[in-house]
């Protein structure tokens, strides 16, 4: 199993001003079309399992086995990431870890900033021992996150520099504006925060709540030093408006390849969309 180091693939996607993908998976087929889009596209790719999903989909060494599986049946050469997205702790992490996965997100955004900080060093002392990478957040993205809805709370920036010297940290999500789930208006996100976050912590930053935001808001987010963008709700909509067409148009039809596979094509278009967008095509070579 070789998946790959989420860390280098950052450095270099700041370095030349694109961003990774990172696309959430919800099933083995949905892995399949992340898979091929980044393949199509010859682009660095994140899978990523949240840890709301991991029983869902069956355990962490069942995702890792499923994903290792898929690449090497579908022949697949670029870089792919592994990564556990909003770990909601140590715990999960170091499961994550040893499960395989190559990444993994803490989420201790929630807690004052001295928790966050030493939640987050006792996850990366433990995952720089295996090569893992480890992002990690301050501020709160807007949105429903295991059945909470909350407002937004922008990162602060001295708390953004803190979290990254002291917990020695590979990548930041510090939420400037962005909200998990669909926009009901206009993203409104704070580009000069985020100017100032970047230069002072001078590390990939992750933009969570990715999708419905423009492309020329996106494109200045990862002018500014967005390297990493995550998307699930943008996917999940092409799959789910492709399958109620199809429950429409084939009403006698029940097997699930028959009515599923249009979705699932679906995704992958949405996926390979989006990687043109974060300009990460071709920088698999
Ligand atoms: O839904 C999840 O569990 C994962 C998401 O929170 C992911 O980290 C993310 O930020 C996706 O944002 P969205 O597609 O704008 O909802
Ligand atoms: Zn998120």
């Amino acid at each position: 199993m070789a998946f790959a180091f989420m860390k280098e693939l950052l450095v270099e996607a700041k370095r030349n001003h694109y961003a990774i993908g990172q696309f959430n998976i919800n099933g083995l087929q949905w892995t399949k079309a992340i898979l091929l889009a980044a393949e199509e596209e010859r682009s660095p790719v994140i899978a990523a399992a949240s840890e709301r999903m991991i029983d869902y989909l069956g355990g962490y060494r069942t995702v890792v086995s499923f994903v290792d599986s898929l690449v090497n049946e579908l022949n697949i050469n670029v870089p792919v990431v592994l990564h556990l997205d909003h770990g909601r702790s140590v715990q999960s992490c170091f499961k994550a870890i040893d499960a395989g996965f190559s990444s993994v997100m803490i989420d201790g955004s929630h807690l004052s900033i001295e928790e966050n900080i030493a939640m987050t060093k006792e996850v990366s002392d433990y995952a720089v021992k295996f090569g893992v990478s480890v992002e990690a957040e301050v501020g709160t993205v807007g949105g429903t996150e295991d059945g909470v809805t909350g407002g937004v709370s922008y990162a602060n920036v001295d708390e953004c520099e803190r979290l990254v010297t002291e917990a020695n940290i590979d990548a930041l999500a510090a939420a400037l504006g962005s909200v998990h789930g669909r926009y009901y208006g206009e993203p409104k996100l704070g580009f000069k925060e985020m100017e100032q976050i970047s230069k002072v912590t001078d590390i990939p930053l992750v933009l969570h709540g990715a999708s419905g935001i423009p492309s020329h808001d996106l494109e200045r987010a990862i002018q500014l030093g967005h390297a990493k963008v995550n998307i699930n709700t943008e996917c999940m909509i092409a799959w789910s408006d492709q399958l109620r067409k199809q429950l429409i148009e084939q009403p006698d039809a029940f097997e699930p390849a028959i009515l599923l596979t249009p979705a699932i094509h679906a995704v992958q278009e949405a996926v390979q969309q989006k990687l043109k967008e974060f300009g990460s095509t071709h920088k698999a070579n």
